[in-house]
């Protein structure tokens, strides 16, 4: 058996950013096309800030192995396509079986999970909020303040993502909005055609990574 070394990073909440991380990601406003209700109101803000990052992530990845972690910092901007507000794509991991771990550092966040058969969840996360993403849910971090959202997390390192779920299904079952009296609210996604009991099951059983899609 290989021995590591330890790992050590530095939570920068200022910045967002996990120093010391061994890989990042960004996503601008122009990559996250089809995910608001608002078309209209998505297509206007890409005009302006269509180059502007939404959410970033860095994080560190000792390796893919089972049993080994990953961890990582989401920092999230502020702001609405409409009435909504903004999000992170959202996955299921692609072993299906693995958990997550977020922890809020700064901001006011949602975690939106959604199981395979569509209940829905939200959790509210503040500052030390350690929010638990059990196995088999669909998550999506959604910042609901006003100010940058920053938030550790921690997930086997052989989980894997797959966004394609929420893609076939129309978006997960409902919206974050503004609830226009600074809070937020639930609604209904229109868009949204529930799986098939058939599908819902074998998502269920689904340990390997039927759908991974690489993170860069
Ligand atoms: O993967 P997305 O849905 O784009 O979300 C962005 C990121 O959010 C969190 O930080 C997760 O722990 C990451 O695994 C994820 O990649
Ligand atoms: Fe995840």
């Amino acid at each position: 058996m290989e021995l590591r070394e330890p790992g050590v990073c530095t939570v920068d909440v200022a910045s967002g950013e996990l120093r010391g991380a061994t890989g990042r990601y960004m996503k601008t406003l122009r990559d996250l096309e089809g995910l608001y209700e608002d078309r209209a109101a998505y297509a206007a803000l890409v005009r302006v800030m269509g180059d502007t990052v939404v959410y970033a992530v860095s994080d560190y990845r000792p390796s893919a192995d089972a049993g080994d972690m990953i961890v990582g910092v989401t920092r999230m901007r502020p702001g609405k396509v409409g009435r909504e507000f903004f999000m992170t794509r959202g996955h299921i991991h692609a072993r299906a079986d693995r958990p997550e771990i977020y922890y809020g550092e700064s901001g006011r966040g949602v975690m939106l999970l959604e199981s395979p058969a569509g209940e829905i969840r939200t959790v509210e996360i503040r500052p030390r909020t350690l929010c638990y993403v059990p196995p088999y849910w669909i998550h999506r971090s959604v910042n609901v303040g006003p100010d940058e959202l920053v938030m550790t997390f921690a997930y086997p390192a052989d989980a894997g993502q797959d966004y394609a779920i929420i893609e076939a299904a129309g978006g997960m079952r409902c919206r974050i909005v503004d609830d226009g009296r600074g809070g937020w609210a639930t609604v209904d996604n229109a868009d949204y055609r529930p799986r098939p009991a058939d599908l819902v099951a074998r998502i269920m059983g689904r340990t390997e990574r039927a759908g991974a899609e690489r993170q860069p």
